[in-house]
């Protein structure tokens, strides 16, 4: 069985204090970082930008998983590229031409991610499986951190990885939103590769005790 991935969502670190934050991911059990760029037109929230994820890009460690929540995203992929982004997520619902969108962010060496909202179903992914390398499948409807978890999420995971079976993709499965000990371990029974964390982390007493519980959990 594939190794199993936590991201912990920098959205909830403490930013007066990021380099902090950054070294205790560094160090702890956590595998990826997980980057949220809001724009406030795609969603109804403003996050951080490129001056923040070339300081980050500094002290991370480990790679650098970015969502982009933002319209328009082709205008940004060589810029991202260039920060040393390793994966750069679009949203489905953002792109008219997905599949030249994913062969720009592959051309600049980064791994293509896909981000699907609560709305959108799993089966618009069909035909782009095989050129996406991660599917972002929102568990909350993207914009801030500290949601409830969206409990149809287990079976668009079940579905998708039907999806990606079916075609022979290599495609991981990454959920975004919500994840917390109670739903971690039944995201990977129906199928997740990748789970984000964000308020359950960095919210509570002990960040480090939590990734770690959080990985046995889905060991
Ligand atoms: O993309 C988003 C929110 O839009 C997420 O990455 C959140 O940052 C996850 O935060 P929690 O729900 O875990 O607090």
């Amino acid at each position: 069985m594939s190794k199993k991935i936590i991201a912990p969502s920098l959205l909830a670190s403490d930013f007066a204090n990021l380099q902090r934050e950054i070294e205790m991911v560094n160090q702890s059990d956590a595998d990826w970082f997980h980057l949220d760029v809001m724009d406030g037109v795609f969603v109804p929230n403003i996050s951080f930008g490129m001056p923040v994820i070339q300081a980050i890009a500094q002290h991370a460690k480990k790679p650098l998983d970015t969502h982009l929540m933002i319209v328009d995203p082709d205008r940004y992929i060589k810029t991202f590229g260039d920060l040393g982004v390793d994966h750069l997520t679009v949203h489905y619902e953002a792109c008219p031409h997905l599949h030249r969108t994913l062969q720009a962010i592959k051309a600049e060496g980064m791994k293509a991610g896909v981000a699907i909202n609560p709305h959108t179903s799993v089966k618009l992914l069909e035909d782009t499986i095989q050129d996406i390398d991660i599917v972002i499948v929102m568990s909350v409807n993207p914009g801030f951190g500290g949601q409830s978890f969206i409990d149809n999420t287990y079976q668009k995971v079940a579905d998708l990885k039907q999806i990606i079976k079916r075609k022979n993709a290599k495609t991981l499965i990454e959920i975004d939103g919500g994840v917390n000990a109670d739903n971690a371990k039944k995201l990977i029974d129906h199928g997740a590769d990748v789970l984000v964390a964000g308020s359950f982390v960095f919210k509570s007493s002990n960040p480090t005790q939590t990734i770690k519980k959080l990985k046995e959990e889905i060991a």
